[in-house]
């Protein structure tokens, strides 16, 4: 896809590291990702894959090693106040507003951000069903994860960070804000990072999904195409299929059993003995034996 627009996310070549006394863990390994206005991007992976680094690094939360950020255009160690304003981040463990009332809470929150969309607010508070007498505290743990998306979408951020924003609520709930959300995206031109490990969500939502593994980013790709581009193949022998390897991007190769990312139709080579498509989860199994 050609893309005029400035991105909205950019990661080139990012490594990050964390060093503790006994280990060095890399986290972020030479990982490039782009995101556009109108994109909505699935973040995939295992637990400590790091999904959580990746968002915190383009907020500017935690520094990198090498390579480049650039959010919203500049380097998210140094966002301006608007940029910052242009920002939403839902952490997995959202923040406290203890003490304080839904309304109160609210209300300190909206003051921080001139572009608060009053009509937007009131609407997802009735759509979450949440109760602005109650008191913080006392709100379940979905609950919370409600309020706490309301914070970061009234103002219409144009980029939208959701560290698994929907693990805590219903079905139902989570139906409704999954489909609000790539609305909402698409409509105000902004860009939306989401982590979750509900691939049925993912593929319903998302128009991207990038899958993260050991740190390293071993796919990108728009939902759509993914049906058809990424197929299991089952060999009796690889030598006619490596004679394909330029055209094709393997994702796991293990003996008898190949997952490529390729449009190139696969029906009819020597050794292959069956081509099939597959969805999110039966690629994760298979990228994760
Ligand atoms: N502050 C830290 N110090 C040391 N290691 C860390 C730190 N934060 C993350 N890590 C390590 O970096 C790796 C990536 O972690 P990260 O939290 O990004 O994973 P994740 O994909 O978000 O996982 P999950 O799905 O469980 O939330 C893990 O091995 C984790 O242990």
């Amino acid at each position: 896809m050609e893309h005029e627009m400035a991105a909205i996310l950019d990661f080139q070549q990012v490594s990050k590291q964390f060093n503790t006394k006994q280990v060095t863990k890399t986290a972020l390994n030479k990982l490039s990702m782009t995101l556009y206005p109108g994109m909505v991007v699935g973040l995939l992976g295992q637990n400590g894959a790091g999904k959580s680094t990746l968002m915190r690094c383009a907020l500017g939360i935690l520094p990198i090693d090498s390579g480049d950020i650039s959010t919203l255009g500049a380097n998210p160690l140094q966002l301006s106040t608007t940029a910052k304003s242009q920002i939403g981040y839902v952490p997995q463990q959202p923040f406290g507003y203890e003490g304080f009332t839904v309304e109160g809470a609210l209300e300190l929150h909206r003051s921080f951000y001139p572009d608060w969309d009053a009509e937007l607010e009131q609407d997802w508070l009735a759509r979450f069903d949440l109760d602005i007498k109650q008191s913080v505290q006392k709100l379940s743990v979905g609950q919370r994860q409600s309020l706490a998306l309301i914070m970061a979408m009234a103002y219409r951020p144009k980029l939208l960070i959701l560290d698994e924003p929907v693990a805590s609520l219903d079905p139902a709930a989570r139906r409704k804000f999954m489909g609000d959300l790539f609305d909402l995206a698409l409509d105000s031109g902004a860009a939306v990072l989401f982590s979750s490990h509900i691939t049925s969500d993912l593929e319903r939502v998302a128009s991207h999904v990038a899958m993260i593994k050991d740190g390293e980013l071993v796919l990108f790709k728009e939902i759509d195409d993914l049906r058809q581009d990424v197929k299991l193949l089952t060999l009796t022998d690889d030598a006619a299929l490596r004679e394909l390897t330029d055209e094709m991007q393997i994702l796991s190769q293990r003996s008898g059993r190949w997952v490529v990312d390729t449009q190139t139709p696969l029906d009819g080579v020597a050794g292959v003995t069956n081509v099939q498509a597959m969805n999110l989860e039966q690629l994760f199994m298979e990228l994760h034996p």
